[in-house]
């Protein structure tokens, strides 16, 4: 795709959006556009033909994060980062993210496949639907994305050139803070009901749960193991029935393989907490064929395709996926607890109308966050954590 004559950067407007798209979209095409990000910090214009219905999407990155404004400065790269990243991914995962058309660094967008035929899965989940195939899929696009990534897939030279091409510090940064930092102390970035005070609070008093998140903020910091997404929420998911594709992996880098795991299964247990008995048994199912479709095709490609001279010795492959599930838990325990009292909550949880049992919701959302955390060297089975849901 070609660039614009515009030679500076500038945010876009819906008309700029058209212009842009024109080239893109059927010859003489009668054209609209409105600009639909309802995300924390970019624009996305959906460029479409009037008569065909058509469309392609432009995500543009701002000089800030939108949700705050510009007294938070962020980074133009992450636009680059986030088409290179759904490149890479779509090399192993083809289906499951989204084609890109075309990118331009000066003006920080990406231009992609219009995904308006599917819903936001969070969006969907929450009016309750099931999603058949969404963790066989989403087990998939983890084995595939993480293992190929990884050292165990790649030569040495070629896994660093892409850590290094995949630097991340600004977005990387936002997630040290208001996942693993800021819900253990009381920083002003937090925001919470009055009503979880007491919980909040001997969340900030207890020392062992914070020595655990120190330990994960660590390994989040150091451990390049695979090209993660950095932000793979059910929000980041587009699905219907029969399809799923991952969006916005502008957060990646190279980090613990964990972090995706755990982030995907902490927003699965969010859900699980606002619904009831019957409900629940869609997303425990979910829970459960995640990390299994992720253990077994992990395995596979181990097997049939890993480089790793150790590759064969006994135990080497249960020992890596014990650590990647023993990470995935802490970290989805700290996503459960700064998606109750961080910054950037979720709809799930927030969108509850009656307090009492909004509230109630929430409290089971920290506790849990806390055993995952703690206990996450004795859960060793995806059933042991499925157990804790069906307790609530
Ligand atoms: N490829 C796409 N097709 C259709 N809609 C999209 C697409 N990408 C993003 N959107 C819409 O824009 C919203 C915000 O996109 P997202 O990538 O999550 O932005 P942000 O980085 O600001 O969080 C999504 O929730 C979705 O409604
Ligand atoms: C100020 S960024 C807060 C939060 O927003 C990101 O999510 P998204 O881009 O999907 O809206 C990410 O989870 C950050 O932690």
């Amino acid at each position: 795709m070609t660039t614009t004559a515009i030679s500076t950067y500038e945010p876009l407007t819906e008309a700029a959006a058209i212009e842009l798209a024109a080239g893109l979209l059927t010859e003489g095409a009668n054209l609209e556009c409105r600009e639909i990000g309802d995300g924390n910090l970019n624009y996305v214009f959906r460029v479409s033909d009037r008569e065909s219905g058509r469309g392609i999407i432009i995500k543009q990155a701002l000089p800030y994060a939108k949700v705050v404004g510009e007294s938070w400065p962020l980074t133009l790269k992450r636009a680059a980062i986030e088409a290179a990243a759904l490149r890479k991914h779509g090399e192993f995962a083809a289906g499951l993210v989204p084609a890109v058309y075309g990118t331009d660094d000066k003006l920080a967008y990406t231009v992609m496949e219009d995904l308006s035929h599917l819903t936001i899965a969070r969006e969907g989940l929450i009016q309750g639907k099931s999603y058949p195939k969404l963790s066989a899929h989403i087990g998939e696009y983890l084995a595939q994305t993480l293992f190929h990534t990884s050292d165990f897939a790649l030569h040495p030279f070629e896994k660093k050139r892409l850590a290094a091409e995949f630097s991340n510090p600004e977005l990387c940064k936002i997630t040290e803070d208001l996942v693993f930092t800021d819900p253990f102390f009381d920083y002003e970035t937090n925001d919470f009901e009055p009503e979880l005070r007491q919980s909040v609070e001997a969340i900030w008093n207890n020392d062992s749960l914070k020595l655990e998140a120190a330990k994960l903020k660590r390994s989040f910091l150091t451990e390049a193991e695979a090209l993660l997404h950095g932000d793979l929420h059910t929000g980041s998911i587009f699905a219907d029935d029969n399809e799923t594709k991952v969006i916005d992996p502008e957060f990646a880098f190279y980090g613990p393989i964990g972090f995706d795991v755990g982030l995907f299964l902490a927003n699965l247990i969010v859900q699980g907490i606002t619904r009831n008995r019957e409900g629940r048994e869609t997303i425990v199912r979910h829970i459960e064929n995640t990390w299994d479709v992720f253990e077994t095709r992990f395995t596979e490609l181990w097997e049939s395709k890993g480089i790793e001279d150790f590759r064969d010795v006994p135990g080497y492959r249960q020992s890596v996926l014990q650590k990647i599930f023993r990470d995935a838990l802490g970290f989805a325990g700290c996503e459960l607890i700064r998606r109750t009292i961080g910054l950037a909550h979720v709809k799930d949880l927030d969108g509850i109308e009656d307090a009492g049992q909004r509230i109630q919701f929430k409290k089971q959302a920290l506790r849990l966050g806390e055993t995952l955390i703690i206990k996450r060297s004795e859960l060793t089975s995806i059933q042991d954590v499925t157990a804790l849901v069906e307790e609530l």
